[in-house]
């Protein structure tokens, strides 16, 4: 049984629907005059409200039949059916790991033994994973069970204990354009609505409203996993506006699948996720989930090479010492890796790939000059012995003091769609969490939500879809503290900080305690390089 966690104090109140807080957000405002920053600190009283109640939480897949699709199904199912299966190392247990709310943790403060972390998903009232049902469509008809099998993701002796739950599961048939992904998967496509963008994209809303009179669920979330497609040309007058969007489907201008997915999803007051590269979000769709107050995000799943570059490079740049070159290679052998070599394809992913240090290298005017960048490259290569193993091999060269150079290169092997998997999940439950939260402030009384555009998933994407003229913040623990922090503010707790000042202080609080005086000697340890130094420490020179 988890120990339930109660915030105590005037900045939280629990009641039967909400908790509610009260919250001081404090920022800087910075302006420059006569060459001098003028540094204007200010703070904003928020009041938090979350929903207490949890809902049953549905998940359509667009591409439920691809490894990812499979495999997030295969370990849901697993973990609630408390599976485990022989391997050649010895028996594996099911689990979420790499799932930051499931297998990540968060320090609630500090008790008599120390720091207490708990698990990142138990700060708030939240959907568990075990508890999602899942549906979605494919344009390839193989059921779960076969599809899991072409996968090729999971030991074949959980593969044999899932078989007769996931050969239930059919995906629907599909919305399919050929122009938009690689011609190579034209031999998949044998599930496919027929009739115009519209009679297509209305096929796909009763779909949405099928699954949730069949389920049960309270609300659904749609996420895009299916292959990644070509860019949209964005044109004015089709792709512009909500309105000229609507029209251009009912005229059958050109619309990619994805965006009539989304469309579709925001159309039904359904939040939708793209874990893919492609700009399915065109201006009109972003209008017309603003207009519907339904949460978008996306874009790209950050699973592995990427993701270590959002911390690389933050690092790097972070000591002051100069990337100048990056090369990012790496092949795989899935489906996705076939898709991907298609230059089109690939196009839209060495985009959502290479803009990843953009922030990084801005953060820092000492080392880079506003136009200076590093030299950054993308390769991906398909090479169908490896299958879902991606391959990743990097290359970071920084320019060090006094004209030396630092080269770190490094190999990572993993199966892909074991780290995008939990990603998912992190994605639709923290989206579905998100929606339960509102606040207001006092200059704005009116509880109000999160903006559509939900930002605050970019700790989960390559390239994170945040609000006009909004910063893009790709350094992956900055995305990390602003989810923690969020979630800290909904309690009334204020940010982590990390500064520990109590363990900092000259005189140990303990000192201003009742009966001990400074001229008492104090037997303190300290911790030097880990190695636990018991000694008298001299207070005041006694
Ligand atoms: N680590 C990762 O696996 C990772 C990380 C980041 C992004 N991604 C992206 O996630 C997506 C899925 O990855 P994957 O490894 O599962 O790929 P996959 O090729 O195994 O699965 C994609 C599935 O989508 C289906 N599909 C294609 N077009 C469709 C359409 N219009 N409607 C419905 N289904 C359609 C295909 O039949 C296939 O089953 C890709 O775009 C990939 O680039 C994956
Ligand atoms: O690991 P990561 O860089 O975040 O993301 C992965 C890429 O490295 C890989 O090239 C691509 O095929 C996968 O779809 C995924 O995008």
């Amino acid at each position: 049984m988890e120990t339930p966690i109660k915030i105590e104090g005037p900045n939280v109140k629990y009641s039967e629907k909400y908790i509610e807080s009260q919250y001081p957000y404090h920022s800087s405002e910075v302006s420059l005059e006569n060459g001098t920053y003028k540094v204007k600190p200010s703070t904003t009283h928020f009041t938090f409200r979350t929903e207490r109640k949890v809902p049953k939480l549905g998940v359509m897949l667009v591409g439920w039949g691809g490894n990812n699709g499979t495999t997030v199904t295969a370990a849901v199912l697993a973990n609630k059916l408390g599976m485990t299966w022989r391997t050649k190392t010895g028996v594996q247990n099911a689990n979420y790991l790499g799932s930051l709310l499931q297998s990540s943790t968060v320090c609630l403060g500090t008790g008599p033994q120390g720091d207490v972390y708990v698990p990142f998903g138990r700060l708030l009232p939240m959907v568990h994973p075990n508890d999602i049902v899942f549906d979605g469509w494919d344009i390839s008809s193989m059921d779960l069970a076969a599809a899991m099998e072409r996968a090729q993701v999971l030991d074949w002796s959980l593969q044999e204990q899932l078989r007769p739950h996931m050969e239930k599961l059919k995906p629907r048939p599909s919305i399919y354009f050929p122009k938009f992904i690689a011609a190579n998967q034209e031999e998949r496509a044998d599930n496919v609505i027929q009739g115009t963008q519209q009679e297509q994209l209305e096929q796909v809303r009763r779909d949405i409203r099928d699954f949730k009179q069949k389920s049960g669920v309270d609300k659904v979330v749609v996420l895009w996993t299916a292959n990644t497609e070509r860019f949209c040309d964005i044109i004015a007058g089709v792709h512009d506006t909500a309105h000229n969007l609507l029209k251009a489907i009912e005229i059958g201008a050109e619309v990619s699948p994805s965006t009539l997915f989304a469309v579709a999803s925001i159309l039904e007051g359904c939040a939708y996720i793209n874990g893919s590269p492609q700009n399915t979000f065109v201006p009109g769709a972003v209008e017309l989930a603003v207009q519907r107050r339904v949460f978008i995000g996306g874009d790209d799943f950050k699973s592995g090479q990427t993701k270590i570059k959002s911390v690389l490079v933050d690092f790097l740049v972070g000591a002051g010492l100069k990337p100048t070159s990056i090369v990012s290679y790496n092949h795989l052998g899935n489906n996705d890796g076939m898709n991907l070599s298609a230059p089109q394809q690939f196009r839209s992913k060495e985009i959502s790939k290479s803009n990843v240090v953009d922030d990084m290298v801005k953060s820092n005017p000492v080392l880079y000059r506003p136009d200076e960048k590093p030299d950054h490259c993308v390769v991906i290569k398909y090479v169908p012995y490896v299958g879902d193993s991606k391959r990743a091999m990097d290359e970071y060269i920084s320019e060090i003091m006094m004209g030396g150079t630092n080269t770190i290169a490094m190999h990572n092997t993993c199966e892909d769609s074991l780290l995008a998997s939990p990603l998912i999940l992190d994605l639709v439950i923290l989206t579905e969490l998100c929606q339960r939260i509102s606040f207001c402030t006092e200059s704005q009384p009116e509880f109000q939500g999160f903006h559509c555009v939900l930002s605050i998933l970019s700790y989960l994407c390559k390239a994170p879809l945040v609000p006009e003229g909004t910063p893009v913040v790709n350094a992956l623990f900055k995305q990390r503290a602003c989810i923690e922090n969020t979630m800290r503010a909904c309690l009334g707790l204020p940010p982590q900080n990390h500064m520990l000042l109590e363990h900092k202080m000259q005189r140990s609080s303990q000192c201003n305690k009742p009966g001990v005086t400074d001229a008492v000697s104090k037997k303190l340890s300290a911790l030097s390089n880990g190695h636990v130094q018991n000694g008298l420490v001299k207070l005041h020179g006694h």
